[in-house]
């Protein structure tokens, strides 16, 4: 079947009516957040600014005071010795050594400097906008999850290249229009976020480059860094060590001895890697044991990776939608008058289970508008824990709630809804339009939407499951065609996608699992209409088949 594959795995709904404020996670979790980062940084970058000024006159006059010292010395004091005998070069000999000399050498004026531009930092974090360290890890599991999915060589990543190996050659996914290499130290972070995740799979990948492009920059210092050499040495070493490569760790750590040849614990690692090796030598054909972390979605996670990578290869393994006879595209009214005029591109991409694509539901200024109203509402997704709600690494975005009270464009939008599924949207029959913005490698794995369980909170709407959703692409911006669950690409900006998630029976249809891939570029919002099965009595027919 089309854009699905099967799952009898049903662990997580979407239960995320209730909106928590989260005060972690704020910034990477949404590309929108991530943007007006950058605003903040340009408040910074002028605070730089102004210090370097100021640090530059600064030193401008020091180095004025030392051309006219040492051009005395060298045109005065080692002139012909009447130079001395002058009672004003006598003065002022004695005037400088006993206070210019010190005026100079306790001057505030550095101190002055670095508290102003400490002053400009310390406004900027008090207006709370700056990412925290969760979004720094955030960000940097973000970019794992893009490597891991997208099957993505760390080697070309650090280049500013997004390449995959395909028949022993890297082909670039997406070239993106600016290529940000990445430094030793940018890759410490990530081998370290890693690290500290006991994530030796990828600590290991990303501390290999650091170390490569520590060693690269010969030890240059970086006011910036947080990480230095021996830092990538250690981690790396360990992370070596852990998956059982023991002679790397310990070359890694006798280099890093060189640096630091009086630390005791790396001295004490190297006795312990050498009896290692003395009492196991290593086998040639040893598996260094390299392995991906175990995921929660282990089950799925094959064929969604597969779909996400490539759209030929779900559409080369299935057979094409003109191929069949059931799947058509028209121009649908759904004999609405509100339709008659303008009829809907509607598209019927499969019948088992039942999911219709209608394009330009929406036009360009009716996304713009949406995106602004929800842009203030938006907190961290949240999904069922039982009876609860959490976040969660499997959904990684952000979502405001719409109310059709929140602009007339959404009271409109749930009519045109209404006047093509025929269905009733009102609340509590549907829920408000949830307006989802995911952020770096953003993603929601394979999840159903309907409830799976009696006690989730979905119920609390007192008006059953969640019959059918109705999800708007709002904003799908892409130089390389965002794959999807439902392949996706710009012609599905604007589009809407409707399924049924129950089967006429009122249980849940297994095959409606779905999911949003890793974001690798651009900004993806969309819009969730869930409809209930309460108010829809007399426009779907129940049935005691579970076949339909
Ligand atoms: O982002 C997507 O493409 C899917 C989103 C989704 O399934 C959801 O929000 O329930
Ligand atoms: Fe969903």
């Amino acid at each position: 079947m089309q854009y699905y594959f099967k799952s009898i795995y049903s662990v997580c709904v979407i239960i995320n009516m209730i909106l928590i404020p989260f005060s972690f996670g704020e910034m990477y979790t949404s590309l929108l957040n991530v943007k007006q980062a950058s605003i903040v940084e340009r408040q910074l970058i002028d605070h730089l600014e102004t210090y370097i000024e100021h640090e530059s006159e600064r030193l401008e006059d020091i180095k004025r005071f030392y051309a006219k010292v040492s051009e005395l010395h060298s045109e005065v004091y080692n002139g012909p010795s009447a130079a001395m005998a002058n009672p004003l070069v006598a003065f002022t000999l004695i005037k400088r050594l006993q206070s210019e000399w010190i005026n100079l050498i306790y001057s505030d004026e550095a101190q002055e400097n670095t508290q102003a531009f400490r002053s400009g930092y310390e406004e900027v974090e008090e207006e709370g906008s700056l990412p925290k360290l969760e979004d720094l890890q955030g960000a940097a599991n973000g970019l794992m999850r893009l490597q891991d999915v997208y099957a993505l060589q760390v080697g070309g990543l650090v280049r500013g290249h997004f390449q995959r190996i395909t028949n022993g050659n890297p082909i670039d996914i997406y070239s993106p229009t600016i290529s940000v290499p990445l430094s030793g130290d940018d890759c410490f972070l990530v081998g370290k976020v890693a690290y500290e995740l006991e994530d030796y799979y990828h600590s290991v990948q990303w501390l290999e480059e650091s170390v490569r492009l520590f060693r690269g920059a010969e030890g240059g210092w970086s006011p910036e860094n947080e990480g230095t050499l021996e830092d990538a040495l250690d981690h790396l070493a360990f992370s070596h060590f852990k998956t059982g490569n023991i002679s790397y760790a310990l070359s890694l750590s006798q280099e890093l001895l060189n640096h630091d040849p009086m630390n005791r614990r790396v001295l004490k690692n190297v006795e312990k890697y050498e009896r290692l090796l003395v009492d196991n030598p290593p086998l040639l054909s040893a598996d260094t044991g390299l392995k991906r972390p175990n995921t929660t979605y282990l089950r799925t996670r094959n064929t969604y990776e597969r779909l996400c990578r490539t759209q030929d290869a779900l559409l080369s393994s299935q057979p094409m939608r003109y191929e069949n006879p059931r799947l058509f595209c028209d121009y649908f009214n759904n004999d609405s008058p509100g339709l008659l005029l303008q009829p809907i591109r509607r598209e019927v991409l499969s019948m088992q289970p039942y999911v219709v694509l209608y394009h330009s539901f929406i036009t360009g200024s009716e996304a713009e508008r949406i995106k602004d109203l929800a842009q203030t509402g938006l907190r961290r997704s949240v999904v069922a824990s039982g009876e609860e709600q959490a976040t969660a690494e499997y959904r990684i975005s952000k979502s405001a709630w719409l109310k059709d009270t929140a602009h007339p464009i959404i009271g409109r939008l749930d009519q045109r809804i209404t006047l093509l599924t025929s269905l009733n949207v009102q609340p509590p029959y549907a829920e408000y339009l949830q307006v989802v913005n995911y952020g770096i490698g953003g993603h929601y794995e394979p999840h159903f939407d309907h409830a799976t369980s009696a006690s989730s909170p979905l119920f609390r709407l007192n008006t059953g499951n969640r019959v059918a959703t109705f999800m708007i692409y709002v904003r799908v911006l892409s130089c390389y065609p965002v794959i999807d669950t439902f392949p996706m690409s710009l012609v599905f900006q604007n589009a809407a996608l409707f399924w049924w998630n129950l089967h006429r029976n009122g249980q849940g249809d297994g095959d409606t699992l779905h999911a949003g891939c890793p974001v690798l570029v651009g900004d993806k919002w969309v819009a969730n209409k869930w409809i209930h099965e309460y108010g829809q009595e007399f426009q779907r027919r129940c049935s005691p088949n579970p076949e339909e």
